[in-house]
């Protein structure tokens, strides 16, 4: 079975990966993921120019019956400085995505001028989308701003740079996002980040679940799924060929797998999953998705990549 996967000239022999900010905030974690028989690559937590703690716990919590999870971190990272030296010291021959959110447009900007100085051979993710810094707007939401940050990114940036977005609940925002990311030389899009702002409340003490922003914090795992495949769907068919996709969200068995690539992934992140289930996820994944493929007489993802049909 064919479970291959490109993104420019970096190629991948699986498709699954974990969600930064699951599994990828210290080398352990990073090496877990990372050789890992069952994915294609690692993403490294969003990282600041600092280190920083994250909000205070409780923060992140697991609803029941594996519904999903709610998490206000509050971007808890090692810094900028222990990530580049991750990638830079890492003998793999997988890709790895290294994954930025600064507080700032300065602040990514002056990462991407580090990263793309450094001998670091890998693709950057800027994150558009974290929905937990107390006083921070998901820069995805801001159009104006999204554009504004890629003009300047692309004045000097050559190496293979995407975004991860905030899933869009209005096809007019599929069109408005769309027509801004097509004006720039992408290497990919991820699609999903956790569904912003949701609530959770604990039914035993009438009290939220997580402590930040009076129990605000952003929703993954089964919940998002539907929100997750239209994001990859709308944007796979907006999209310029050249830039690919990452799908994330809502991912819990193989068949969620196979619905991501059937709505256009390229590669396929597990984030609340890989939080509630640990490393054997992908294993259980993979071979769920070659169960299916198998079934429905596929020998490659390309047969089944795209290939959602509407009614007609
Ligand atoms: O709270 C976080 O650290 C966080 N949590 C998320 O759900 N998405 C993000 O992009 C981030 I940066």
């Amino acid at each position: 079975m064919q479970l291959t996967a490109n993104i420019q000239n970096y190629h991948f022999n699986h498709i699954l990966l974990n969600a930064a900010g699951v599994m990828c905030q210290t080398t352990t974690e990073l090496d877990t993921v990372l050789t890992s028989k069952y994915t294609g690559s690692v993403v490294t937590k969003s990282a600041t120019p600092a280190v920083r703690p994250g909000n205070p716990s409780p923060r992140y919590y697991e609803l029941n019956h594996g519904l999903g999870t709610i998490n206000s971190m509050g971007l808890p990272n090692e810094g900028f400085d222990y990530y580049m030296n991750y990638v830079s010291a890492k003998k793999t021959d997988k890709p790895i995505f290294f994954s930025i959110a600064g507080l700032s447009k300065q602040e990514n900007i002056d990462m991407l001028h580090q990263l793309q100085d450094a001998d670091f051979d890998g693709l950057i993710e800027l994150n558009l989308s974290c929905p937990n810094v107390p006083g921070k707007p998901q820069t995805g939401y801001d159009f104006e701003a999204t554009e504004q940050i890629l003009t300047e990114a692309f004045a000097f940036f050559t190496k293979p740079l995407g975004v991860k977005l905030p899933p869009y609940f209005d096809i007019v925002h599929f069109d408005d996002i769309a027509a801004v990311l097509n004006k720039f030389p992408l290497a990919f899009v991820n699609t999903i980040n956790s569904i912003g702002n949701g609530l959770v409340i604990d039914e035993n003490t009438d009290t939220v679940v997580i402590k930040p922003k009076a129990g605000f914090g952003g929703i993954g795992g089964t919940l998002v799924k539907a929100t997750a495949l239209a994001n990859v769907r709308a944007l796979r068919n907006r999209l310029n060929t050249t830039i690919k996709i990452i799908g994330t969200g809502g991912v819990t068995t193989g068949r969620d797998v196979y619905d991501h690539i059937l709505c256009g992934a390229d590669l396929v992140e597990v984030g609340s999953q890989l939080a509630i289930e640990g490393i054997n996820v992908f294993e259980r994944l993979e071979t769920e998705l070659t169960e299916i493929l198998t079934a429905k007489g596929y020998t490659s993802l390309d047969d089944v990549r795209g290939q959602l049909k509407v009614i007609s």
